[in-house]
Order: structure tokens, then sequence, then C-alpha cells
């Protein structure tokens, strides 16, 4: 891929700061140092599994856009894979709520989580477009991956209790996925009319923001 075009990267590069705040939080740097508590961490392990219940509608709905954009067959197997494994990853926090003593029916949203969840919902409707809810798309799921893959890279001191965590969205197949993403966001973007590239990158800003308070709401009370 020829990366001095890609838009997604230019936006990584162009917004730096805010992307380093979303993937090299203080909550994860915490995670690779050892130092996380506990606490923090089942709190963000139930605000997580409400906002993967509603991941499931969005991802669903980034599906029934492209279904519309009849050419791109390759994006709808990569799109419907990632719906596939949705299911396993509730299946995998209702397994990791159990170990660690974390009743989901019993949770709340907080405000950040609720908010996050809003802004997921907003790209339901049919007329929002595809290009926009793909870069949506990309973004959520990469900001997991560099978070995550880098407490299991290098010299890191992540407790053998949450290595499980870390693998589920920092091993190289996710990496791979995330990959993916980016080319089909890349390409629609690269079509795209400048209004709609516009809007694609303030809502790649507004992921960004979205996960550092989903991150500040996990480690403080
Ligand atoms: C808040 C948040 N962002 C991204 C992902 C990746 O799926 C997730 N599970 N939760």
């Amino acid at each position: 891929m020829d990366d001095e075009q890609s838009p997604t990267a230019t936006w990584q590069a162009k917004h730096r700061e805010l992307y380093e705040q979303a993937t090299r939080h203080s909550f994860i740097l915490s995670i690779r140092d050892g130092t996380v508590d506990f606490s923090s961490f089942k709190r963000w392990l139930g605000q997580d599994y409400i906002f993967v219940k509603e991941f499931v509608p969005f991802v669903c709905s980034v599906l029934l856009k492209l279904q519309k954009e009849s050419e791109i067959n390759s994006d709808k197997e990569i799109i419907l894979g990632g719906v596939a494994a949705l299911s396993d990853e509730l299946s995998w926090f209702k397994n990791e709520a159990s170990k660690w003593g974390v009743d989901l029916c019993g949770i709340t949203p907080f405000t950040a989580n609720t908010e996050y969840c809003r802004f997921l919902q907003s790209f339901g409707p049919l007329d929002v477009n595809y290009t926009v809810a793909a870069t949506a798309f990309w973004a959520i799921e990469t900001v997991y991956q560099e978070s995550f893959s880098f407490c299991i890279e290098g010299d890191h001191k992540t407790p053998t209790e949450l290595l499980g965590t870390c693998q589920r969205w920092g091993n190289s197949d996710f990496g791979q996925y995330c990959k993916s993403l980016q080319e089909i966001a890349d390409r629609c973007l690269k079509k795209a009319p400048a209004d709609v590239v516009r809007k694609a990158e303030e809502v790649f800003v507004s992921v960004l923001k979205h996960e550092i308070e989903f991150w500040n709401m996990s480690s403080s009370e």
C-alpha cells in the first residue's frame, strides 16, 4: 500500500497527540508496568461488556450500509468476520467476569460509556455514509489493538492475570484484521467527495476522544 497517500495514516500523524493519549493512556501503561489497580481493571471489564453489546448493532449497521455498495465483496467478508468474532467476544466477557467476580447483570454504564454508546448509535440510520462509518469502525478497533499489543510487547511487566485480555486485542491476527479495516477505509476515502472526507476525519478525532474518556472512566473512581 502507498502509505503517503493513505488518508488514515495522515490523520494518525496529524492528530498524533490525541492518538498517543488514546493508545498510550496511563491505564494501559499501568497494565504494562504491572502497577494496575485490579479494581480499575474490573471496572473496565464490566463497562466494556456494555460497550461491546452496543458495538454489535454498530458493526451490523456498517455491514448493512456496505450491502448498498454492491461491488465490494471482500469488504463484506471482513466485516462479517468481525460480527462473528463479537459473538465469541461476548462469551469471553462473561467467562472473564465470572473469574473476577464481576456481576455483569448489575452494571450501570458510566457517563463516558453512555456517551460513547450514543455516538455508536448515531451511525445506525442507513443514510449515514458508509465511508464515514467504516472509518469509525477502523479507528475503534485500532485503538484497542495498539493499546493492548503494547502491553505484551518488549520488556513488559503485565500481570499474568491480564495477559489473556491483552492478547485478545493485542494478538497479530487482530492486528491483521485492523490493517484490513484500514485498507477498506482508505480505499473508500480516496474516492470520497471532500465533505465525506472531512466528516470522516471529524469522526476519527471523536473516536480518539471517546476512547480517552473511556480509559479515564476505567482508571478513576
Ligand atoms: C471502548 C472500546 N473501544 C474499542 C473496543 C474494541 O472492540 C472495545 N472493546 N471497547
